[in-house]
């Protein structure tokens, strides 16, 4: 843990969490010498980069794929009525970027459109966010310009096409007549191309390890780690501070602001908990209602996965730098949204990122086929007042025709691309080569194999008060100060990963709470 012991006497800005958004949000308020923050981090806090162990910097690995990782914590839910699935979090200093894929790729233009028009105002509109999202990076391959930045914190390189698998995808796509989006963080028509990433070197840099690290000796920063924040204090009808249990002791510690970055699980869990939820829902559960917020919990947005293993012809090179090969958007027949279908490349057999192996000789590739249109299907009930209960979590996944049909889709494209000459060149065909001429059969096949990307987003969704819980800056209605600042407060998931998004959620709180 970072000065362990240091105190803090009621500082300004409370911080709950150091995970994609908290860690920006943190160093950003702190730059201002004058503003005393404290964040409260359930996971480890090393003080430096060798507190990282080997197999959360390895770029070639993800190690949220693997649900005893000690650096995760796990969560059971339903991606649909019947099938219960683990969803993974990251626990420790970066939260899910220390655990997660580093596909680093800004919301779409629209995306950003979508929100703004939530918001009710233009705080979020794609011109106002730009100057965030050029800051917030250091583009390796582009350099700064006026789409991109070269002094942020966080280093952005794109993945290798080298690779012979990468090579062959890349023809593929190109035979199937899918254009080439040479930069996927410029709003360019969506095809095929590298994947930006924060992973350089090798090395998956972590929010924690881009924004934190270098500010632990900032006097009026203070990041203490093994804290589990179990409510809000809320006295008066205003938030004064946090419950927390840290090291068997539960203490309340007072702030001026508090400000929720948990993430999309923990950050509603913790709402309905001290009071803030849907009244009925919480009256059930017995808690105390404080505040009636319906929108907290009640949709969910994320995006539906399925992975399809391929067989290589022969032993392919072991993937370098980074587990990731190329990425192809696409178009759902329904075309709801320009690229809202995701093929990702995995350049690491799936047993080996399961198993924390870079290398499984013999073992299949595959690809990571998911459905990114943007839709609020799930919803988070809390039925108990016990901290300790988890949270019903369900998915709304496959409920609609609108659901299957886009899987479908993305399923019999990657089908097309693996049975291209181009991707002949490498792969012998798929491992389990779905019923494609036949929706019912093929839905059948997808929904044995039905999973989630992970991109968890809507749980505390901003918008106009009434029909939502926060607004664009992440106040919550009706309870002054408390913010909530992560990826819970985007209304939709966005068309690409949120990863991006998440520290832009951080930086433009943090702004927007500078500038007051
Ligand atoms: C396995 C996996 C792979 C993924 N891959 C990608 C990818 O490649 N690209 C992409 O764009 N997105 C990816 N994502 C999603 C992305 O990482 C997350 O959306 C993003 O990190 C969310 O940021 P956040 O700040 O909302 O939450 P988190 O990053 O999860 O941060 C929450 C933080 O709060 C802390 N916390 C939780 N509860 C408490 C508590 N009670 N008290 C104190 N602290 C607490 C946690 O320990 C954590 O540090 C992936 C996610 C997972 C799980």
């Amino acid at each position: 843990m970072a000065k362990p012991g240091t105190p803090m006497s009621r500082p300004d800005v409370l911080v709950v969490g150091a995970g994609g958004s908290g860690s920006a949000l943190a160093a950003r308020l702190s730059e201002d010498p004058s503003r005393r923050v404290l964040v409260l981090e359930a996971g480890p806090v090393p003080a430096d980069l060798s507190g990282f162990p080997e197999s959360l910097l390895d770029a070639r690995l993800v190690p949220g794929a693997q649900a005893d990782h000690p650096a995760v914590s796990t969560h059971l839910v339903r991606l649909t009525p019947g099938q219960a699935y683990v969803a993974t979090r990251g626990r420790y200093l970066g939260g899910s970027t220390t655990v997660n894929g580093g596909y680093f790729i800004r919301a779409r233009e629209a995306d950003f459109t979508r929100w703004a028009a939530a918001a009710g105002d233009d705080l979020w509109s794609y011109e106002r966010v730009l100057p965030l999202l050029r800051r917030m990076e250091n583009d390796l391959d582009l350099g700064g310009g006026p789409l991109h930045g070269d002094g942020g914190p966080l280093r952005v390189r794109r993945t290798s096409l080298a690779h012979p698998a990468a090579e062959a995808f890349r023809e593929a796509a190109r035979a199937l007549g899918y254009p080439e989006e040479a930069d996927k963080n410029a709003q360019e028509a969506p095809g095929f191309g590298a994947v930006p990433s924060n992973a350089v070197d090798g090395i998956r840099i972590n929010t924690g390890i881009a924004y934190l690290l270098s500010a632990l000796s900032r006097p009026n920063l203070t990041v203490r780690g093994g804290c589990l924040v179990r409510s809000v204090a809320i006295s008066g009808g205003r938030a004064t501070g946090v419950v927390v249990e840290h090291a068997g002791r539960t203490e309340v510690i007072e702030a001026g602001e508090v400000v929720l970055c948990a993430g999309a699980f923990v950050s509603p869990h913790l709402l309905h908990l001290s009071g803030l939820g849907p009244a009925r829902d919480l009256e059930r559960a017995g808690v105390p209602v404080v505040a009636d917020l319906p929108a907290v919990g009640a949709a969910l947005s994320d995006h539906p996965q399925v992975a399809l293993e391929w067989t290589p012809r022969e032993a392919l090179p072991e993937a370098s730098g980074s587990w990731l090969g190329g990425a192809l958007h696409l178009t759902s027949s329904r075309g709801a949204e320009p690229g809202d279908l995701e093929v990702l490349q995995s350049l690491v057999p799936l047993a080996g990122l399961v198993g924390g192996a870079v290398s499984v000789p013999g073992a299949p590739l595959a690809f990571l086929a998911s459905v990114q249109t943007p839709r609020r299907a799930g919803r988070l009930r809390t039925e108990s007042a016990d901290p300790r209960v988890a949270p019903r979590i369900d998915y709304g996944y496959l409920e609609t025709e609108a659901d299957r049909g886009a899987l479908r889709d993305v399923v019999r494209a990657v089908a097309s691309l693996v049975a291209t000459d181009a991707f002949g060149e490498v792969s012998s065909g798929l491992v389990e080569p779905a019923a494609l001429d036949d929706d019912n059969a093929l839905d059948l096949w997808i929904a044995t194999r039905l999973g989630t990307s992970q991109h968890t987003c809507g749980t505390v969704p901003m918008g106009i008060e009434g029909d939502s819980a926060v607004d664009s800056q992440g106040r919550v209605h009706g309870v002054p100060g408390l913010r909530v600042a992560d990826t819970s407060i985007l209304p939709t998931a966005p068309l690409r990963g949120p990863a991006n998004t998440a520290v832009l959620t951080g930086e433009l709180i943090a702004a927007a709470m500078r500038a007051q």
